[in-house]
């Protein structure tokens, strides 16, 4: 069955289209919003694919307006896809009251946990739904999709990644969320999301997962030295800990001055970009 897709606004970009979408999930139960940019090259053949997962507060459009993602996707042929970071207007009471969990903050993950269980089903969502969405509906290269993210869609990236082996060929995050065990903003979500089952934690959790085996390809992280959430929030030592352990390719960049936000992310997008392109030839 093809969903029904609501084409909420379209742009001409880089000699490609930049869309807006809305549709209803089956999995979420609720409308959700998406953003594709298909390059020029989308016209005439099958490209590949990379899903941008963002982080706290962000939406469907955070990346397509602000990463400056386009001109190098355009050049390279390579078509991008970003989504909402979390259901809204659910009815779930006091969902959007608090910026770190829920509307917003949805962490790429099942909720089993009720309230949440109810519609904060992202980690379907991403892997499941619009995956296939975009594999039937667009002109999308199934042997040649990647993923990455931001903080809370770097944890994304990682974990989804991590969990789905085969699904994503490339895989590269900007300051993810590496060891959310260790993190307020992680152990937040898993305790509303999961409950308290230490053993459902440490399975989203990309610095436990790398040490109980999981792999990935050769990984890119880049991480900015001046970022204000570094040091409570995103545990990266531990994470490269883990990886030098198992022996798992990791290229992480630390650049000095730069902060967390959407001015790092596209001061480095290109090299992301060309990353994949390498990974998925
Ligand atoms: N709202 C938070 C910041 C949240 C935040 O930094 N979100 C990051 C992702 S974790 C982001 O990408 N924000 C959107 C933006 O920079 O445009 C605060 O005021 O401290």
């Amino acid at each position: 069955m093809t969903a029904h897709l609501e084409i909420r606004s379209t742009h001409r970009c880089f000699s490609g289209t930049q869309s807006f979408y809305q549709h209803t999930s089956e999995i979420i139960g609720l409308p959700m919003r998406f953003s594709v940019y298909q390059p020029p090259q989308a016209q005439e053949k099958k490209v590949p694919v990379l899903f941008f997962l963002a982080g706290l507060t962000c939406t469907e459009e955070t990346f397509m307006i602000k990463a400056g993602a386009q001109r190098v996707a355009s050049q390279l042929g390579m078509m991008l896809v970003s989504m909402d970071t979390s259901p809204r207007q659910t009815g779930i009471d006091g969902e959007a009251d608090d910026w770190e969990i829920g509307a917003g903050a949805g962490f790429y993950l099942d909720a089993t946990e009720t309230p949440w269980s109810s519609y904060f089903r992202m980690e379907s969502y991403v892997t499941k739904e619009l995956y296939q969405l975009i594999l039937s509906q667009f002109p999308a290269d199934q042997e040649r999709i990647g993923i990455f993210g931001h903080s809370m869609g770097g944890h994304g990236a990682l974990t989804l990644a991590l969990r789905n082996p085969g699904l994503y060929r490339s895989v590269s995050a900007f300051a993810p969320i590496a060891a959310p065990l260790h993190c307020p903003w992680g152990q937040k979500a898993f305790h509303h999301f999961l409950g308290n089952l230490p053993q459902s934690w440490r399975e989203h959790d990309a610095t436990a997962l790398i040490e109980a085996g999981y792999q990935l390809p050769a990984l890119l992280v880049d991480q900015g030295l001046n970022d204000p959430f570094l040091n409570e929030q995103l545990h990266l030592d531990r994470f490269e800990a883990a990886c030098q352990l198992k022996g798992q390719p990791l290229n992480l960049r630390r650049h000095e001055g730069y902060d967390h936000g959407y001015y790092f992310i596209s001061t480095f997008i290109a090299d992301h970009l060309h990353h994949h392109y390498n990974q998925l030839a």
